[in-house]
C-alpha cells in the first residue's frame, strides 16, 4: 500500500484508502501527508487530507454534525456506551472518519479576524445570529452542546506542529467568543442596572420609560417566532423589570404577554452595498441582496421617479400628494445640457436673405439714418437716440468704440452665436400641445437681445403666393410681417421661428435698424429670463379670416382663448372714432358740393354751374375717396376687433410696463424735451384717447426713453426743425384751435373724446398746424404707406387752413395766407379733398397706432391665407 501511497498514478480516492490504512497501521503522518503530484495544493494550514479527499472533507464536517446533534446527557451519561479505542470497528472507513475528525481544518483568515469579505448570501444568516436571537442571560451563557461537543473532544495530536496549530485555533476562537460574551455580559449588566432604577423609581417610570420605548422602536419590532420555536421555553428569560410592575393588574399582565413576544431589533445602520445613495427607493430592505431588492421593486410595479437621486426620501412630499410635480433643481445649480432637436421641414438660416423684389425694393425705401451723440462715459445707455429709435450703433453712426458703446445687441449676439451652446442660450423644446417651443438655457437680463427672427424677406405679393399655393395646408406659419412692404417668412429661419405666442409674454419681437437693413429680434422682456423657462411674445395674430383662428393654448390668466383677435361682439368707441372721423370727412364732402346746408351760392349762376361741373368730376373722385376711406374704415374695424380682444392683456402689460418703453412715452418725452405744448397722445386702447402730460420715468429697455437733461440740447442739434418750437404758442393760439379742450383739465391733462376729435377734424386738425416737423419714428407708418406719426408738413398746414375756410364758409370763407383769390376753385377743391381724405387716412392711422407702440403697430404674425 504505502507503494502504491508514492505512485504518481494515484489519485483521491485511492488516498483515501491510504488514510485507512495508514488508521490501521500506524504510520508516520508525514507519509501520508506526501500527497501525490496530482492532487491540488493545499489551501489552508493543516489542509493536507482535505485537499486530497474531497470525500474525506465532507465526511469530517458529517461527523461534526452528527456529533453536534447529540444530547449533551448522551455524551455525558456514563450508561451509554463510549466506543473505546480497544472497540472492534466493524468497518474500517468508520475508524478512517473518526482519525480524519480529529485533524480539523481551519480558515486562517476566519481565525485570525482578518476576513474582510463576506458574501452577501451569509449576511443574512450572519444578521440572524448577530440580532435577532434572544438577550443572553448568564445562565445561558454557555457553548451550545454542539460546539461544546466539538470542543470537549479530547484529542491527540501526533505531530507537535498540528497541536500547536490546534491550540492556536481554539485560542482565537475563544477570544472571539470571549469577546462576545464580555459584551453580552455587559449589556444584561446594564440592564439589571436599569431594572433596579425602575424598581426603586416606582411604576410610573417604567411604564413611561415602556411606553417610549416601545414607540420609538416599534418600527424595528418584529416577531420571533421562529426562534420561540427554536429556544426552549425555560430558556426564554424576560428582564425582570421591579416589583411594581409584578402588582399591575392581569389584563396588562395579558398585554405584556404579548409584548413579550416581540422583541426589539436595535437600529443599525443600512449600508450602502454599491454606487451613490443606492437603496434609496422606500422599499428597499437592507437586508435583502440587491438581487433580491431588485426582484422585490419589479413584483411592487411601482412606478418609481427616475429623476437624479435625492438624499432619503427628501422632496417626496413634493412629488406626491397635492403638489404632484416633477423635482427640480434650483435654476441657480440647473444647467440643462444642450440637446439638438431635428425637426422636419425646417431649413435653418441664421440670417436674412432677400427674395426676389423684395431687394430691391427694400433699396428703394430710403432709409432714415440716426446718429448718436454719446460720450464715452454716456456708454449708449438708456440716453441714446440710436438706441431710443431702435438703431443699432456701429462705426457709421457712433463715435464710441464696440467696447464703450452698449448699443450694439446685434454684434453682441453675433459675438455670443460663435460660443458655445450655453453662450447661445436657446434650444428648440418640444412642448405638450403646441408644437415645439424654445427655451431658454440660461438667463437674460430684462431686455436683453435673446435670438433674431431672421429667414426669407419677401414682398407681400409674394408672400400672399406662398400662403395661398405652398402653404396653404400648413397650421403652423412663420411669416412675420415687420415692414410695410416687407414679410419676414422664417419657415426657412432661425431658430426663433419656434417662439410660441403667450397672452402674459416674458419676450417682445422688436424691429431694428442694423446697418440700414431691417432686422427683427427676440428681446428679454422687462422681468427678464431663468434658465429653463420657455420663451414666448405676443404674436399680435392677423389671421386673414376667422377661419383661421386658433385656440390659444398659452395657459396663463389672461389668455384670450385664441391667437387671433376675438370675435366682433360690442363696437368700441375707438371705432366710433373712426367712423366718425370718416363720417365728418363725408359731411365735409357734401358740404364742398352744395348739397350742404352751409352752400350759399346761387342755384343757377354761372359760377355755381362751372362749380357744379368741377364738383361733378370732384365728385367722382370724392365717390372714389369714399370708397377708399370705406376700405381703411374696414380695416379700422377690423383692427379694433383686435384692439378689443387684446385690451385686457395689453392693459396689464402696459401696467407692468410702466417702466418701460412706448412709443407715447416716447413721444411725450421728446415732446417734453423740446418744450412743446402738444400733449401726448397717450398709447392707450381706452375707449377714450386721453391726453396727458406725463412725467417720464426712467427705462432700462434697450430703446427706452429715460428722462435725460442733455436729450434737450442732443435733439436740438440732431433736429434743426425742432427749432420751429418758438412757433408753438402761436400755434396754440391759432383762433379755432382746440386749445381750450385740450387744456380744459385742470390737471394740465385734458381728455380728447371722438367729439372732440371730430371737432378737431373739422378744425382742420389741429395737430397739423404744428409749424414743426417732429422726429420721423421709424416702424410707425401705416399699411397704405403713409407715416402716421410723422406730422403734417407745411403744406398740410395750408390745407388745414383752406379746409378749414371752406369748412367755414365754402369758397368765400376767410382766406389762407397762401390761397390768393385768384386760385381756380377747382384746385382748391381738389387739393381740398385730397387732403381732407389724406388727413381721415391719417387720423384712422393715427388711431390704429395709437395703441400697439412702437414696430408693434406692424410686427405681427401672419396666419392662414386670406378668405
Ligand atoms: C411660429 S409657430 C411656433 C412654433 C410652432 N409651435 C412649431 O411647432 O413649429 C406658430 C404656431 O405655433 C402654434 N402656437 C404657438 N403658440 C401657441 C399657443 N399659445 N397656443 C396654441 N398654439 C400655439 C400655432 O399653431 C401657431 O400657428
Amino acid at each position: 500500500m504505502a507503494d502504491r501511497d508514492a505512485s504518481p498514478a494515484s489519485d483521491s480516492s485511492q488516498s483515501s484508502c491510504i488514510a485507512v490504512a495508514v488508521d490501521e497501521n500506524p504510520a508516520p503522518r508525514s507519509s501520508i501527508s506526501a500527497s501525490p503530484p496530482t492532487s491540488t495544493p493545499p489551501t489552508s494550514l493543516g489542509d493536507e487530507h482535505s485537499v486530497t479527499s474531497y470525500v474525506a472533507k465532507m465526511e469530517t464536517h458529517v461527523d461534526v454534525q452528527e456529533e453536534a446533534s447529540v444530547p449533551q446527557e448522551i455524551i455525558e451519561s456514563p450508561d451509554t456506551p463510549q466506543p473505546t479505542p480497544e472497540a472492534p470497528q466493524s468497518e474500517g472507513r468508520r475508524s478512517a472518519r473518526r482519525s480524519r475528525a480529529s485533524v480539523s481544518t481551519y480558515n486562517v483568515q476566519i481565525l485570525a479576524g482578518t476576513a474582510i469579505h463576506t458574501p452577501t448570501k451569509y449576511l443574512e444568516k450572519h444578521h440572524k445570529n448577530v440580532l435577532h436571537g434572544p438577550a443572553p442571560t448568564p445562565a445561558n451563557n454557555e457553548v451550545t452542546p454542539r460546539k461544546r461537543g466539538i470542543k470537549s473532544e479530547p484529542k491527540e495530536f501526533d505531530d507537535p506542529a498540528e497541536e500547536q496549530l490546534a491550540t492556536e485555533a481554539a485560542q482565537a476562537a475563544q477570544r472571539r467568543k470571549s469577546s462576545r460574551v464580555d459584551l453580552r455580559r455587559e449589556a444584561i449588566r446594564n440592564l439589571a442596572a436599569v431594572g433596579e432604577a425602575v424598581a426603586h423609581k416606582g411604576p410610573g417610570l417604567l411604564s413611561g420609560v415602556k411606553n417610549k420605548v416601545q414607540h420609538a422602536l416599534k418600527s424595528n419590532t418584529v416577531r420571533a417566532k421562529d426562534t420561540k420555536k427554536s429556544t426552549p421555553k425555560s430558556s426564554r428569560k424576560r428582564p425582570r423589570a421591579s416589583k411594581a410592575a409584578e402588582t399591575e393588574e392581569e389584563t396588562e399582565e395579558e398585554d405584556e404577554e404579548e409584548e413579550e413576544e416581540e422583541y426589539v431589533v436595535p437600529v443599525t445602520k443600512k449600508w450602502l452595498q454599491q454606487g451613490l445613495y443606492v437603496g434609496q427607493h422606500r422599499d428597499f430592505d437592507a437586508r435583502l441582496s440587491e438581487a433580491q431588492n431588485r426582484i422585490r421593486r419589479r413584483a411592487s410595479k411601482k412606478t418609481e421617479n427616475k429623476h437624479l437621486p435625492l438624499p432619503m426620501f427628501a422632496g417626496e412630499r413634493m412629488m406626491s400628494g397635492d403638489f404632484q410635480r416633477d423635482f427640480k433643481l434650483p435654476f441657480d445649480v440647473y444647467n440643462p445640457l444642450p440637446r439638438k432637436v431635428k425637426v422636419d421641414g425646417w431649413g435653418k438660416l441664421s440670417k436674412n436673405r432677400f427674395i426676389g423684389e423684395a431687394s430691391s425694393l427694400w433699396k428703394q425705401e430710403k432709409q432714415d439714418n440716426s446718429t448718436c451723440y454719446c460720450e464715452p462715459e454716456d456708454g449708449c445707455l438708456e440716453t441714446c437716440h440710436n438706441r431710443i429709435m431702435a438703431y443699432e450703433c456701429d462705426s457709421t453712426n457712433c463715435r464710441l468704440t464696440p467696447e464703450q458703446c452698449g448699443n450694439r445687441p446685434f454684434a453682441q449676439l453675433k459675438k455670443r452665436a460663435k460660443g458655445n451652446g450655453y453662450d447661445y442660450g436657446v434650444e428648440v423644446q418640444e412642448t405638450e400641445d403646441r408644437g415645439y417651443g424654445v427655451r431658454a438655457m440660461r438667463t437674460f437680463e430684462p431686455h436683453q437681445i435673446i435670438v433674431e427672427y431672421a429667414g426669407e424677406i419677401i414682398t407681400q405679393a409674394e408672400c400672399e403666393r406662398r400662403m395661398k399655393q405652398i402653404y396653404k395646408k400648413d397650421k403652423c406659419y412663420y411669416l412675420m410681417s415687420f415692414d410695410n412692404k416687407m414679410i419676414i417668412d422664417a419657415t426657412r429661419g432661425t431658430i426663433a421661428r419656434f417662439v410660441n405666442h403667450s397672452c402674459e409674454p416674458n419676450c417682445e419681437m422688436i424691429k431694428w435698424t442694423v446697418g440700414c437693413e431691417p432686422r427683427m429680434a427676440l428681446f428679454a422682456g422687462s422681468r427678464g429670463i431663468m434658465t429653463g423657462e420657455e420663451l414666448t411674445y405676443d404674436y399680435n395674430f392677423d389671421p386673414f379670416s376667422s377661419k383661421n383662428i386658433q385656440e390659444c393654448r398659452c395657459g396663463t390668466r389672461s389668455c384670450r382663448g385664441v391667437l387671433g383677435p376675438k370675435p366682433k361682439h360690442q363696437p368700441t368707441q375707438e371705432k366710433s372714432m373712426v367712423s366718425s372721423l370718416v363720417a365728418g370727412t363725408k359731411r365735409k364732402l357734401q358740404e364742398v358740393f352744395g348739397s350742404g346746408r352751409g352752400s350759399r351760392s346761387a342755384p343757377n349762376s354761372p359760377k355755381k354751374r362751372k362749380i357744379s361741373a368741377i364738383g361733378s368730376a370732384a365728385l367722382a373722385k370724392a365717390r372714389n375717396a369714399l370708397a377708399e376711406t370705406a376700405a381703411v374704415r374696414s380695416q379700422a374695424e377690423r383692427d379694433n376687433a383686435e384692439v378689443a380682444a387684446q385690451r385686457a392683456s395689453r392693459e396689464n402689460r402696459a401696467l407692468r410696463r410702466s417702466s418701460s418703453m412706448t412709443l407715447s412715452s416716447r413721444r411725450s418725452l421728446i415732446r417734453k424735451a423740446t418744450r412743446h405744448s402738444l400733449p401726448s397722445l397717450t398709447a392707450s386702447r381706452q375707449t377714450t384717447v386721453s391726453i396727458k402730460r406725463r412725467t417720464p420715468k426712467p427705462m432700462s429697455k434697450p430703446g427706452a426713453l429715460k428722462p435725460i437733461k442733455s436729450l434737450q440740447s442732443m435733439l436740438k442739434r440732431n433736429t434743426p426743425t425742432l427749432q420751429a418750437k418758438k412757433l408753438l404758442p402761436a400755434a396754440s393760439k391759432t383762433p379755432g384751435s382746440p386749445a381750450k379742450d385740450v387744456d380744459s383739465d385742470s390737471d394740465g391733462s385734458p381728455n380728447i373724446t371722438p367729439a372732440s376729435l371730430r371737432s378737431a377734424s373739422r378744425k382742420n386738425f389741429t395737430q397739423s398746424k404744428l409749424p414743426f416737423k417732429p422726429l420721423k419714428l421709424d416702424g410707425l407708418s401705416t399699411p397704405e404707406g403713409s407715416d402716421s406719426m410723422a406730422f403734417p408738413e407745411s403744406d398740410d398746414e395750408d390745407a388745414a387752413n383752406e379746409f378749414g375756410s371752406v369748412a367755414n364758409g365754402g369758397i368765400k370763407g376767410p382766406k389762407s395766407p397762401k390761397s390768393p383769390n385768384s386760385r381756380n376753385a377747382t384746385s382748391v377743391m381738389k387739393n381740398t379733398l385730397s387732403r381732407s381724405i389724406r388727413g381721415t387716412k391719417r387720423a384712422v392711422g393715427t388711431a390704429r397706432a395709437i395703441g400697439e407702440g412702437p414696430s408693434k403697430s406692424t410686427i405681427r404674425m401672419i396666419t392662414g391665407v386670406e378668405a
